[in-house]
């Protein structure tokens, strides 16, 4: 399967990283971005759109882009899979847009893919058996391969595994703020924060026990840990304002769906 990253921003080019690292021969990737950017050497990159069409193609610029840039995009996609990373934008509306594909994926990954540690959410119209495994194989090189019967409940899982990362880091991000206002040395109190995050989420990552059952067992009876889960657990505090964090972000992927239908001119 050959491919084209189409929009070589960020998150785009976290994949090539990731499928990169995970051992893919350079010479199926093709990236074009209309302003010159710096990839990863032995990949075809090009700022003029390429006047040929590849198997997959992944859509790599932003969600309201979509309306203007689609017309340009009918040869590059003809008779392939378009592997979409857009935030909110639905399959009918990429279905209606690129018309001259074979089949459509949502395609939500967050920016571990360069580590192969993503997971990545996907949902289709229009692939058969086997290139339904072909997709899945791309996933699996990035992390891992969370096929969702519907999309009833995409931009709540883009919330929860695509923006996830945002809202981790700025959890570390408090954590070693507060260690600081407390005392410790700025710098020391970030290390031990993001070590501390990587450790636990490995051992959750490893572990036949939930998070909630791992929690109970940091929290010695009687002891410190229990103290802090009590500030946190305090009328649902942080479970109120996670529910709050993934809803507001979910509703904002909702409403991009709708500005990307209206500026493809399919919605009023
Ligand atoms: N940043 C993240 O963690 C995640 C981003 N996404 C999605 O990835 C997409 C890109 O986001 P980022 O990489 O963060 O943004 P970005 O701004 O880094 O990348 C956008 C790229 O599109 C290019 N572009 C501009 N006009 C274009 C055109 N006419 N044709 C082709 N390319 C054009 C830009 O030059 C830029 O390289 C968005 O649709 C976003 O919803 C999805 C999951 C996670
Ligand atoms: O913030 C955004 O809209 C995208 C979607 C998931 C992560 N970044």
């Amino acid at each position: 399967m050959d491919i084209l990253i189409y929009g070589y921003g960020t998150m785009a080019g976290a994949m090539v990283d990731g499928w990169l690292r995970a051992g893919m021969d350079p010479a199926r990737i093709t990236a074009y971005n209309p302003r010159p950017k710096n990839v990863p050497q032995d990949i075809t990159f090009t700022t003029e759109i390429p006047d040929r069409s590849f198997d997959a193609v992944v859509l790599g610029f932003k969600p309201h882009m979509l309306g203007d840039i689609a017309p340009g995009m009918a040869g590059v996609v003809r008779g392939g899979i378009v592997l979409s990373i857009l935030a909110g934008v639905e399959l009918e509306t990429l279905a209606e847009e690129l018309p001259d594909a074979r089949g459509w994926v949502r395609f939500m990954p967050n920016l571990a893919v360069a580590l192969g540690k993503s997971p990545n959410a996907l949902v289709e119209r229009g692939l058969g058996e086997s290139d339904r495994a072909a997709v899945t194989a791309l996933a699996e090189d990035l992390g891992s391969a969370e096929w969702l019967p519907d999309e009833s409940q995409f931009e709540l899982v883009t919330a929860l595994a695509g923006s996830g990362p945002g809202f981790v880091y700025r959890f570390i991000d408090a954590l070693a703020s507060a260690a600081s206002e407390l005392g410790l040395e700025e710098a020391q109190a970030q290390r031990l924060a993001v070590q501390m995050v990587d450790g636990a989420g490995a051992l959750a990552s490893a572990s036949e026990h939930s998070p909630r059952e791992l929690a109970s067992r940091v929290a010695s009876p009687g002891g410190m840990t229990q103290k802090g889960l009590d500030v946190l657990d305090d009328g649902g505090a942080l479970e109120k304002l996670m529910t709050n964090c993934l809803a507001a972000a979910r509703d904002r992927g909702i409403e991009m769906g709708r500005e990307a239908r209206k500026t493809a001119g399919k919605d009023s």
